[in-house]
């Protein structure tokens, strides 16, 4: 994706660029699947070993890896270093001439109007103003302060912020040996100024910034350097402390992160949409690809394929069990709902993607023109945007999961599942996902009061001089806590989902020996009962198992009471056999209830102990690796009252593999087919 603008931003004739040869490049970086990109992305995710940076095309795929996993190995791409050091050297030149150079010569924003023509202690001055956060209690995840230098120092490549080559080097060496600056959390407005300063604190050994090791340890900046085999701290030199500090990067690096995240859920609810269809035995005509061609959204469309082929030849669409006649619009809809939020979260992670490969500095150095340019590309507006936007879609992906996983655990809307999907043998002792359900609840409120934007609660700053200033990194601060938010709810509903095709197997099991004793039963009864084995089948075949099954023995309860009903019917319409057959109804009732009660306890201990008539229908479908996940990988089991696990048990696995990335490859196992099909 990066690649496809690569060099709009590096040429040296950069004027020559028309404004709509960038409108193309993002328009092209686009004309792949929303499937593709997240296969890539993942793909990057998982297999990165090293990066080399050189300014054009890093992925937030990368950014996220080099975020989360310590051992992947940073390198500067040789061939930029000629750009970067003739920046420098124009810099350093020009410093001297007496030109007056915002932030060189100058005062800073407000106060620009100050001169000096100390130029190194005007930097070391603006890092020592700007360390002015706060880190006793919290400061920026080591992840997201890692993942933010890597942003930085792939700017700096890019040659337009006359910053030495050592600097960059010494960058990628903290990252690769994990000694990662302490960064505050709060306190930044469009530039990531505060944040940043405290990376180049580090870099000049003020005593006040700190350093964390891989074991979590606070050291001396100054020690930091020191393990990275630089002895004297660095002295800035002119303009150098504005290229670490005037700029996006912090923003957009943990913007990156919420990408990555986001493109997975994104890509996953369109999976569990599919395998709520098969679990509610939901009509799938929903997903024909008519309705979808005709709104054209191609979003919409792609979510409605993918769920297509997932649900085509599923073994759940294709039982004699009964179906769900008209699925409500959680399930519907969901092509129409899912497809404008895969939309927005795609537009924002090429947004964000141009953004950490962008120069965001200011002033900026072009060298072939011999000028410096004084403008504005700290601001993180794309950020904020994209942030605030992802978040309305996240919000609404979260919307989605809370309707169809209150759909499923009720037994009003669930098509024969027990209420709170309990499977235990006694369901006043049994009350399954109950909690779940409450917790559901509380994450979607929270997350639709996340959904709320960042960019409306914009102060003017900084005497007036930041009278817009973007709040990027407050916004990707948020959505990931969105992200962190609707992980728990997918949790949740993977549990949820995972018992109801446990739920959905028992039903098949105890079908069969319901089926199989009322028959039997009447096997043995008058002749007159054969002809009538059809509705006896019907009445079984269309009462709900777990209607009845917790009370076999009941006379009152539905399968029984419908049988006698059927009997009866059709004795009295049957004449002289008829009423001799009407007699036999009371035996075969008392017959009927007895073998029930053993048998039907019988299959639930054979069921329990894993000694199953009916196989496992989801081993033969497409979206059997998203139970594979949670029952083989994540280690959980199906949930009844008597084995005293409790759901947030396993919910909590099952969140916690998600955060360790495990779940990219389910998707890809699901879509790899699709993808190649295409
Ligand atoms: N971001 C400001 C520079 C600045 C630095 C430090 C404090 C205030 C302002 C600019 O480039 O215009």
């Amino acid at each position: 994706m990066a690649s496809s603008s690569e060099n709009l931003t590096t040429n040296s004739c950069i004027s020559n660029i028309t404004e709509s040869t960038h409108w193309k490049a993002a328009a092209e970086a686009m004309s792949c699947t929303f499937s593709e990109e997240v296969h890539r992305m993942v793909t990057h995710f998982s297999n990165l070993s090293s990066v080399n940076l050189d300014g054009t095309s890093l992925t937030v795929g990368q950014v996220t890896a080099i975020a989360r996993c310590a051992n992947i190995l940073i390198s500067l791409d040789e061939d930029t270093r000629a750009r970067v050091d003739s920046s420098f050297s124009w810099m350093a030149e020009k410093s001297q001439s007496g030109t007056g150079t915002h932030g060189v010569t100058t005062g800073f924003g407000s106060t620009s109007n100050r001169r000096t023509n100390k130029t190194s202690d005007l930097q070391s001055e603006l890092i020592r103003f700007l360390n002015a956060g706060v880190m006793i209690k919290e400061h920026l995840p080591v992840s997201y302060a890692k993942a933010a230098i890597l942003v930085r120092t792939n700017m700096l490549m890019k040659g337009y912020s006359g910053i030495r080559w050592d600097l960059l080097e010494a960058m990628t060496k903290l990252m690769n040996s994990n000694l990662i600056p302490k960064l505050p959390l709060r306190g930044t407005i469009s530039g990531d100024l505060l944040p940043l300063s405290y990376v180049a604190g580090v870099l000049t050994g003020r005593q006040n910034c700190k350093v964390l090791t891989p074991e979590g340890k606070e050291i001396l900046s100054t020690d930091a350097l020191k393990h990275i085999g630089i002895e004297a701290p660095f002295e800035l030199q002119a303009k150098e402390g504005l290229a670490l500090v005037n700029g996006t990067s912090v923003g957009a690096a943990v913007a990156s992160t919420v990408c990555y995240d986001a493109n997975i859920i994104g890509h996953l609810s369109i999976i569990l949409s599919a395998m709520f269809c098969e679990v509610m035995k939901g009509d799938p005509q929903f997903t024909d690809p008519l309705s979808h061609n005709l709104k054209h959204h191609p979003g919409q469309i792609e979510s409605a394929s993918i769920m297509k082929f997932l649900l085509d030849d599923s073994e759940y669409m294709n039982d004699s069990l009964p179906k769900l006649k008209a699925g409500r619009y959680a399930l519907r809809t969901s092509p129409q709902w899912l497809g404008p939020q895969i939309e927005v979260i795609r537009f924002v992670t090429h947004a964000i993607e141009r953004e950490i490969n962008s120069v965001n500095d200011n002033p900026l150095i072009d060298v072939s023109r011999d000028m410096s340019v004084r403008g504005g590309n700290f601001q993180g507006t794309p950020i904020d945007v994209s942030m605030d936007t992802i978040r309305v879609a996240l919000a609404a992906i979260g919307k989605l999961v809370f309707a169809q996983f209150s759909e499923l655990v009720c037994d009003y809307y669930n098509n024969g599942l027990p209420t709170n999907l309990s499977a235990g043998k006694d369901p006043s002792l049994d009350y399954g996902l109950k909690g779940a359900e409450v917790a559901m609840a509380a994450y979607c409120s929270e997350l639709q009061y996340l959904a709320n934007p960042v960019i409306t609660h914009v102060q003017s700053a900084e005497q007036h001089n930041q009278d817009v200033n973007s709040l990027g990194l407050i916004s990707a601060r948020m959505s990931a806590e969105a992200i962190e938010v609707l992980q728990l709810m997918i949790a949740t509903y993977l549990v949820g989902l995972c018992q109801a095709i446990d739920l959905r197997h028992l039903e098949e099991n105890l079908h069969r020996v319901v089926k199989q004793v009322v028959l039997g039963t009447a096997e043995n009864m008058h002749p007159f009962f054969k002809l009538y084995k059809e509705d006896l089948i019907r009445v079984v075949d269309r009462q709900p198992v777990f209607s009845y099954v917790d009370d076999p023995g009941n006379p009152d309860n539905k399968l029984i009471s419908q049988l006698r009903d059927i009997l009866v019917q059709k004795a009295f319409k049957g004449g002289e056999d008829g009423a001799e057959a009407l007699k036999m109804v009371p035996k075969y009732q008392e017959e009927l209830i007895e073998r029930l009660e053993d048998e039907v306890a019988k299959a639930r201990e054979q069921f329990a102990k894993g000694d199953y008539a009916v196989g496992m229908r989801i081993k033969k479908c497409k979206t059997y690796p998203v139970y594979r996940f949670v029952r083989e990988e994540v280690g959980t089991e199906m949930l009844t009252g008597e084995k005293k696990v409790s759901p947030g048990e396993y919910i909590e696995k099952v969140y916690d593999a998600i955060k360790e990335g495990k779940i990219g490859g389910v998707i890809i196992d699901c879509i790899d087919a699709w993808n190649k099909r295409n």
